[in-house]
């Protein structure tokens, strides 16, 4: 019998939908193509939600993602929502607690310089002989965003709390992902002044004695932000908390030449996951028609291959994506001269996505 999976389709804000659009067409085809069918559900979620039933996080999109497989998200926010009070915002008030509810912890962001571009980079011409193949592993459910807030006239305050538990089980996909990877992990804290990075440094060593095999190195926050830009072929699995993770992988989006590329996974060890770009909603470039779609086309990719076990079809459109980039087909974030938009590379995609023998690549 064909396999079904139930995927809830929460597009969000600025452009979210207009990305999310391409990576639906794209499931279409690969879905036809490798003999599986998708039952995608939209819902509202975000600052669209709040205009519509003045909530961020409905109870009928909670419900949705309940009783999915799989949740492919865009992303969430604006200036229109900053006026309203912090706890309320699109960002805090959906997609943290979707990440809590679901018990998230796990972040996976690949960042890759795509071979045939590699001059687009920043970093270029050193990144094209050295490449980047890097896995930033972020925790996603702990860390200053998830502490206790507190606001007075004229201060204010965030807490960064981890448990042991939290950084040992991110920890343990840290390691597992780097063995089969290039063996290496990179730990980022600022062990040198905060509490919590002494107790994370502590526990990936406790852990890093189960995996022998693996190189593991330290290394502070600041040096890495550094050295990211450096050598970033130095890296091989970057494990983060919460706030270096986030802020880490932006920069690795960057140095692969836009942050319009970089995926991510938000996986809890069940096959359940969330799939979203790293990115935001990008308000300055909204509703022209001109954001790049691949990081939600990848992000798509990821949530065949984590929740659906279609490895084979997350290849292809992988590959599809390498090779729409490698024909320069690619929106202004990568290259300001192009005239090619949202629709346009989407449309590459699918095109070589339709060019693939199924059969060889299966
Ligand atoms: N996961 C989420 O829902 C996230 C939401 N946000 C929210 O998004 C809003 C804007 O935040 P910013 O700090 O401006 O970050 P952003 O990631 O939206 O944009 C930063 C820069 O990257 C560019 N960019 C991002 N994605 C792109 C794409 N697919 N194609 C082409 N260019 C792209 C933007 O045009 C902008 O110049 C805020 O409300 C923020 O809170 C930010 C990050 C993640
Ligand atoms: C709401 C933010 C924490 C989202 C973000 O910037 C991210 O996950 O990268
Ligand atoms: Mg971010």
């Amino acid at each position: 019998m064909m396999k079904n999976y139930k995927i809830a389709v929460l597009a969000g804000d600025g452009i979210g939908p207009e990305v999310m659009v391409q990576a639906l067409k794209v499931l279409d085809v690969v879905s036809a193509k490798f003999n599986f069918s998708m039952q995608s559900t939209e819902a509202l979620i975000g600052g669209a939600a709040i205009d519509a039933t003045g909530v961020a996080l409905p109870e009928a999109t909670l419900d949705l993602c309940k009783s999915s497989d799989a949740i492919l998200f865009g992303s969430v926010g604006g200036p229109k929502w900053t006026s309203l009070p912090p706890a309320q915002q699109p960002e805090r008030a959906s997609l943290l607690p979707l990440r809590k509810t679901f018990d998230l912890f796990c972040n996976l962001r690949p960042g890759q310089i795509y071979p045939a571009f590699a001059e687009l980079s920043p970093l270029h011409p050193k990144i094209s002989s050295q490449g980047m193949d890097i896995l930033c592993v972020r925790e996603l459910t702990g860390g200053i965003y998830f502490g206790e807030k507190g606001r007075t006239e004229d201060a204010a305050f965030d807490t960064q709390k981890y448990s042991v538990s939290e950084i040992e089980r991110i920890s343990r996909v840290a390691f597992e992902a780097a063995t089969k990877r290039r063996n290496k992990v990179t730990s980022i804290d600022k062990a040198n002044v905060l509490a919590t990075s002494v107790l994370w440094r502590e526990v990936v060593e406790r852990v890093a004695k189960d995996y022998p095999q693996v190189q593991l190195e330290h290394m502070y926050i600041d040096n890495a932000a550094m050295q990211l830009i450096r050598a970033p072929q130095h890296f091989d699995v970057l494990l983060c908390d919460n706030l270096f993770g986030d802020i880490l992988s932006d920069e690795i989006a960057a140095i692969a030449g836009s942050l319009g590329l970089l995926p991510s996974a938000s996986l809890n060890g069940s096959n359940f996951g969330l799939y979203e770009p790293a990115g935001g909603t990008a308000p300055d470039i909204a509703g022209k028609g001109i954001a790049n779609p691949i990081a939600q086309i990848l992000s798509a990719a990821l949530m065949l291959r984590y929740s659906f076990a279609e490895e084979a079809a997350a290849r292809a459109i992988e590959q599809a994506v390498a090779s729409t980039l490698e024909q320069g087909i690619v929106t202004r974030d990568i290259n300001s001269a192009s005239n090619y938009g949202t629709a346009d590379v989407g449309a590459a995609v699918i095109a070589a996505l339709n060019a693939i023998d199924t059969k060889r690549a299966s």
